[in-house]
């Protein structure tokens, strides 16, 4: 089952509830939390307060995506938020192992992201504890930034590995997912889709996930 994660990066800030509400109303399984603190990116985004804020105004599992430092820090309070899954940034992780345990221990389901400049070596040792994987199919920080390429191959490096190992996490794509690259990176062996601008982006955000939804199932 292949699954669309708008992400609310994209939203229309003044109307979040509304936001969320329309996106789940028109067939989204996830929403995707984008948080920034403006070290590990170059902007800020939203924290825990938001987070508690968007599992309050949906039935949809809250997927929190950590683009920050120390993130082992802020853990307890998105846990606490009611988020379902949370990914870090591999690289911004000290003691990945440690960080991943922490996530898991409280009964939520960890990830762990990796830059498009992260080779998948970097997760090679904690796979066997990972409920998801996000490769970023752009450098982190921004909405609206055209797919990297490359983020193909490395998906179908990733599906490859993770046959061999017998492991089925999924996998997650965030960056530059629209109705032009969705089919390829769905061939490519993606499981969870992000897509922010060409959601919210969209005048009519039910037409835009029935495509999405009808080329990821083909
Ligand atoms: O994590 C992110 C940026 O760091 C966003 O989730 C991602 O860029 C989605 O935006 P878009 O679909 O507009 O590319």
């Amino acid at each position: 089952m292949k699954l669309i994660a708008p992400s609310i990066l994209s939203a229309d800030f003044a109307r979040l509830g509304e936001e969320i509400k329309a996106v789940e109303q028109a067939g989204a399984d996830w929403i995707h939390v984008d948080v920034m603190d403006g070290h590990y990116v170059p902007n800020i985004t939203m924290g825990p307060i938001i987070a508690e804020a968007a599992t309050r105004s949906t039935s949809l599992p809250i997927d929190v995506h950590l683009m920050i430092e120390n993130p082992d820090q802020y853990i307890p309070e998105f846990i606490k938020s009611g988020a379902e899954w949370i990914s870090v940034q591999a690289e911004a992780c000290t003691h990945l192992h440690r960080t991943i345990q922490m996530i898991k221990q409280a009964g939520v389901k960890a990830g762990a992201a990796l830059n498009p400049a992260t080779p998948l070596s970097a997760i090679e040792w904690v796979i066997e504890d990972l409920d998801y994987i996000l490769i970023m199919s752009v450098n982190p920080g921004f909405g609206g930034q055209a797919f990297i390429e490359s983020s193909l191959d490395k998906i179908r490096l990733l599906k490859a590995d993770l046959k061999k190992r017998k492991l089925s996490p999924l996998i997650q794509i965030d960056g530059g997912v629209n109705s032009k690259t969705i089919e390829r990176i769905s061939e490519a062996g993606v499981d969870v889709f992000v897509a922010g601008s060409a959601i919210y982006g969209s005048s009519d955000y039910k037409k835009t996930i029935s495509e999405f939804k009808e080329k990821i199932n083909k």
